[in-house]
């Protein structure tokens, strides 16, 4: 039987070779062999001890190790970074929502201005996540660091207000789309409103204070028929369980304001498109249709009238998002305001143009509008966006979705041997 010792460290054949004749020498290895044995024991209990005391020190120290990727010194050097400014009067802004559509082109922007802008963004898998990498690879090229982590995480947002004293949160996180929120209600609750809630608490206890603007949304003016829209008109007829969510995040904002003095700022986003845009919006999978040959669903109001939608480039969008930030400091203010392009254009219409500029037809399957939260039109009134910030939407329909369907045939291939029929 081989020693501990041998086990341990096994030798050479031959190097150490134990003289078996002298009994002095044999009683004297003995000894020896006993007294090492009894040294690499302790040692080896005293190496198990304190990597378990270290084991359990790090498991004490936030089981948020496990179930997210952030936090750590390289980590917090690279949101330091993200947040620097580089012009003179310019701001640190929190983004959450970054690698969504809106998140993405509003980072861009305030980045390329000379802002410091840190992203946050959970991923999440309601359209292809593989787009948001994509946005994600595409800020962190441009130097926006991109955390992993959900607007839920008390702990996170604590962290990152730790590291950073932003001066304006961008809030753009949210589970967006009025129809799935009959699949899935309950996501509708956990970011719209718990995730609201713990982000205006995050803010509400940072030192300073930053200014939020956040993004509400068209659809609570539900059944509202006033046209167009103005931000003083009813929002007590919500259609879907989104628009009573985003309805509800702009109660939830106004207490803020008024308890703790938060300012804020609501945009109530008219159907935004464009490049980089949202999978499960029409526009964009009736795009992704068309390519395939597949046939698209339009819905039709009833006595046959035609859905139409005040539909709303990114790029003036970006424009509106950045005016809000830029007045929203000052004596704690409230405000809501319409971003919208001013001009409704039928569903119809919209199939029309993407046919055109595809060079495709559409299969079109024509069908009275379900019971699904939609509303029959949207129309947005601007003028106080117009009149507080110089909110002027320039790009019509026609214009914004040939830049949209140009982007869309670079990002899948087609312009690289797919077939556009
Ligand atoms: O302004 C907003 O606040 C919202 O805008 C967007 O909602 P909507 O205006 O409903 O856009 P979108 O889904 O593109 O449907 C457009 C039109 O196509 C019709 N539509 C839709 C799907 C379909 O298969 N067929 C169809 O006819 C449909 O009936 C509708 O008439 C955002 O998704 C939402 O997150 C929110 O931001």
């Amino acid at each position: 039987m081989p020693s501990l010792e041998e086990e341990l460290f096994p030798s050479t054949p031959g190097k150490f070779k134990i003289e078996r004749s002298n009994t002095m020498n044999r009683q004297f290895h003995r000894c020896f062999t006993s007294t090492s044995t009894m040294f690499l024991w302790a040692l080896f209990l005293v190496a198990l001890t304190a990597s378990y005391l270290s084991f359990q020190s790090f498991v004490d120290s936030g089981s948020r190790y496990f179930s997210a990727s952030w936090g750590g010194i390289q980590w917090e050097k690279h949101v330091r970074s993200s947040a620097q400014i580089h012009r003179s009067g310019g701001m640190s802004v929190l983004v959450t929502g970054a690698a969504g559509f809106v998140g993405t082109h509003v980072s861009l922007a305030l980045k390329k201005r000379g802002d410091g802008v840190v992203g946050l963004d959970n991923f999440n898998n309601y359209y292809d996540p593989s787009l948001k990498k994509a946005r994600k690879a595409l800020l962190n090229n441009h130097g926006v660091f991109v955390i992993e982590g959900d607007i839920n995480d008390a702990k996170l947002l604590a962290k990152l207000f730790d590291a950073v004293a932003f001066t304006h949160v961008m809030h753009l996180a949210a589970q967006a789309g009025v129809r799935y929120a009959m699949q899935n209600p309950h996501s509708y609750v956990h970011s719209n409103i718990a995730g609201l809630v713990t982000l205006l608490e995050a803010c509400k206890s940072a030192n300073p204070q930053p200014s939020i603007v956040w993004a509400s949304s068209s659809s609570v003016y539900g059944l509202n028929e006033n046209v167009p829209f103005s931000e003083a008109d009813r929002t007590d007829q919500p259609a879907s369980l989104y628009a009573a969510t985003k309805k509800a995040g702009e109660e939830i904002a106004h207490t803020y304001n008024h308890i703790y003095g938060l300012s804020i700022t609501g945009l109530r986003f008219f159907t935004v498109y464009g490049p980089w845009g949202r999978p499960d919006m029409a526009y964009f999978s009736f795009t992704r249709n068309i390519l395939q040959g597949k046939p698209i669903t339009v819905y039709r109001g009833k006595n046959h009238v035609d859905l139409a939608r005040d539909f709303t480039y990114i790029d003036d969008i970006v424009k509106g998002c950045l005016g809000s930030l830029d007045t929203s400091a000052g004596p704690a203010p409230y405000r809501i305001f319409n971003l919208g392009n001013t001009s409704p254009v039928t569903v119809p219409k919209l199939v029309n143009i993407l046919e055109r500029h595809l060079k495709v037809k559409a299969k079109k399957n024509v069908i009275e509008m379900p019971g699904n939260g939609d509303v029959p039109f949207t129309h947005a009134n601007i003028s106080s966006a117009q009149k507080e910030f110089g909110y002027r939407p320039t790009t019509d329909l026609q214009t914004g979705l040939k830049k949209f369907v140009r982007w869309y045939l670079s990002y899948y291939g087609y312009n690289r041997g797919k077939r556009v029929n």
